[in-house]
């Protein structure tokens, strides 16, 4: 037995949600482009769902269930008073979202109609979660979600109370799109083998939320605005980012497990950060990042992945930075539900093999001879 280190290039499992094929992103079979240009959010989550575009109907259907369904039990906002204010975001997310299982009767009904509708309850309960953890930690009362309104929509409203102007919903739409699903990602892995278990759906994506946390995958979007930050201005990049290669650092927001040639999602991001430097008047961090990536690609070879120009994107849309990967968690729900709900479908349990490489013929010791 040989182990892969990182299991790169392991096919663990089929699925029909999303693909990666020679760098083109599908969802469902349909190209990423396509659908960054012409679907709503809300639309790709009934893509991933389903396996289907939604018709109008179909649309509204999902569309006012998600809405009917945002409100967060009263518990677990009272729970959130209690965190410590500065706690990371990511685990106030992780546990917020363990304890919505606490208060939902049927959370280890394991039915396929229990599992949707509990898909439905977690895409629609944690923009409530996020904002209202925003809020709470600065002394605010969080805001209830308005009805009929999209998840993007509704999220901006709840973190401001002020209703957000049509960009930036638009913005932060199209990247939940961008975000929705990605393949085998970490993240997703993590779910599949949690639910594979047997295990319900709230841990699936609770196991999600702690994959999806770390530097390597989805909070190199924090990483990189603490890049930009520390940076400061256009003048500093040079030798900065000349420094961190000569030490072997990793640029955050750069390289990729399966792109090699670039990551689809990433030019959508940075035309996006560079309408909205314009449209706010500030293009400071764009013409950073521009200059950050000519750089990376020239020396490394290294392309923009989907969390470095989404850093500028969202600062652009004045989001505090350590909200932007619980975004990515907002839009991943998604993907995860529908590999949950893939799993569930056609399951086996997931349990690899390791490499053993630890010492052999050891003696026992009794413990008074140690
Ligand atoms: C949503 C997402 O999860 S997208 C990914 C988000 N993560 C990041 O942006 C963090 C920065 N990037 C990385 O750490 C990596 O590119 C990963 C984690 C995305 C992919 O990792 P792997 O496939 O394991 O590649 P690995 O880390 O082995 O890198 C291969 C080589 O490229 C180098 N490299 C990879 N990414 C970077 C980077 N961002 N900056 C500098 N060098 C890099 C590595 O140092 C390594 O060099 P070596 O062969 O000389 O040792
Ligand atoms: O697929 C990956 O390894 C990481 C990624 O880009 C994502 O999850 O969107």
């Amino acid at each position: 037995m040989t182990a892969t280190k990182g299991l790169e290039g392991i096919v663990a499992t089929t699925s029909s949600i999303s693909s990666i094929i020679d760098g083109v992103l599908t969802y469902r079979g349909i190209n990423i482009d396509d659908l960054a240009e012409n679907a709503t959010f809300e639309e790709v989550v009934y893509l991933l769902w389903y396996g289907k575009l939604p018709n109008r109907s179909e649309l509204d259907q999902l569309t006012k269930d998600l809405s009917d369904n945002a409100s967060v039990p009263a518990e677990v906002i009272e729970q959130m008073k209690l965190y410590p204010k500065d706690v990371n975001s990511m685990a106030a997310l992780r546990t917020a979202v363990s304890s919505l299982a606490l208060y939902d009767a049927e959370a280890n009904d394991m039915t396929p109609e229990s599992n949707l509708r509990k898909a439905i309850k977690l895409q629609a309960q944690l923009p409530t979660i996020v904002a209202a953890f925003a809020r709470i930690r600065q002394g605010q009362e969080p805001i209830a979600p308005k009805s009929c309104a999209s998840i993007a929509e509704n999220f901006l409203y709840m973190l401001t109370g002020k209703q957000p102007e049509a960009i930036a919903i638009q913005a932060l739409d199209k990247a939940l799109v961008l975000h929705a699903d990605h393949e085998l990602n970490a993240s997703t892995f993590a779910a599949r083998v949690t639910v594979a278990t047997l295990s319900d759906i709230y841990s699936g994506v609770t196991s999600a939320i702690g994959a999806l946390k770390g530097p390597l995958h989805g909070g190199a979007n924090e990483a990189v605005m603490a890049m930009l930050e520390e940076i400061g201005t256009a003048d500093n990049v040079t030798s900065y980012i000349n420094d961190k290669l000569a030490n072997k650092e990793k640029i955050m927001g750069f390289g990729h497990r399966v792109y090699k040639n670039g990551d689809p999602r990433a030019k959508h991001l940075q035309k996006m950060s560079q309408e909205l430097g314009k449209i706010t008047g500030n293009m400071n961090w764009y013409n950073m990042s521009i200059q950050i990536e000519d750089i990376v690609t020239g020396q490394k070879g290294l392309k923009p992945n989907v969390d470095f120009y989404s850093a500028s994107v969202y600062t652009s849309l004045e989001i505090p930075r350590d909200l932007f990967t619980p975004i990515f968690a907002i839009s991943r729900t998604s993907g995860w539900t529908a590999h949950i709900l893939e799993q569930f479908d056609n399951n086996r349990l997931i349990r690899p093999r390791a490499e053993y490489t630890g010492p052999s013929h050891q003696a026992f010791v009794p413990i008074e001879q140690r």
